[in-house]
């Protein structure tokens, strides 16, 4: 795992500029960029880092396909929607193609809105036998309590092996209904770049960092990719009870 403990704004420049360079690499050598976002409060504190310059020209928008680590459950229009978190701070800002956007369907319940978005991710990603999808990057965000994506502590699907997409009922965050990637495929990807500031995470930035093999761990602890890259990015705030 690589930590990167900065005041915010070098912070985000920073990460900015690894997410340029994976970018590059994944158009290189497999013309397109497959990357998952996240919501909370990630798409205001980064995208306008990606949207302005030295970094809008900097990336080739026209290849990114994008999909999301996790959604909440509620219309598109809904500003707890991380859609239209990324509408607001992204893509209207930049010409990602919008048949390269993939949206789940909020229209149905959680369990067909999982079952359609590993649908697509299926057709997107190729797949016809026993593989996993295999992002080029994910962008997560944790909780104060230790979740990432839609995945929370003690929850059921963190021991998932099956599903790549699974619907939740009982978020302890509202909204409870949502959508997540889960495990097998998080940790599948190439690369995985957790973006974590504000005091408020500070605890649990310190529980998964210092006291590695406490006997429950939380989900942003289980984020260990197989065969990618791990980064942290945290700001002074989140890294304040490291004791540095
Ligand atoms: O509910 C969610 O929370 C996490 C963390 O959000 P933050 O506001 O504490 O940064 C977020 O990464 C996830 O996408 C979202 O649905």
């Amino acid at each position: 795992m690589n930590y990167h403990i900065l005041p915010a704004t070098d912070l985000i420049k920073i990460m900015a500029g690894y997410i340029v360079q994976c970018a590059k690499k994944a158009v290189s050598e497999r013309n397109r960029f497959l990357v998952a976002l996240s919501g909370g409060s990630m798409p205001e504190l980064l995208f306008p880092a990606l949207t302005s310059e030295p970094v809008f020209s900097e990336i080739n928008w026209k290849a990114w396909h994008v999909f999301w680590a996790d959604e909440r459950c509620v219309p598109q229009v809904n500003p707890e929607s991380n859609y239209y978190l990324a509408c607001k701070h992204l893509f209207n800002h930049v010409d990602i193609p919008s048949s390269r956007i993939y949206t789940p369907n909020t229209s149905v319940g959680p369990t067909e809105m999982a079952a359609l978005y590993q649908l697509k991710l299926q057709e997107v990603f190729h797949i016809k036998g026993e593989e996993l999808p295999r992002f080029d990057l994910l962008l997560l965000g944790m909780g104060e309590d230790g979740h990432t994506a839609s995945l929370f502590p003690n929850h059921p699907l963190l021991k998932e092996k099956n599903r790549w997409v699974a619907p939740v009922f009982d978020a302890p965050k509202p909204p409870p209904e949502r959508i997540t990637l889960t495990l097998p495929v998080i940790n599948n990807a190439h690369c995985i770049i957790f973006l974590i500031t504000g005091k408020n995470k500070a605890a649990a930035v310190k529980k998964i960092i210092l006291e590695e093999s406490a006997p429950a761990p939380l989900p942003a602890q289980m984020v260990k990719p197989v065969h990618g890259e791990l980064h942290w990015f945290l700001d002074e705030n989140a890294a304040s009870e490291l004791g540095r």
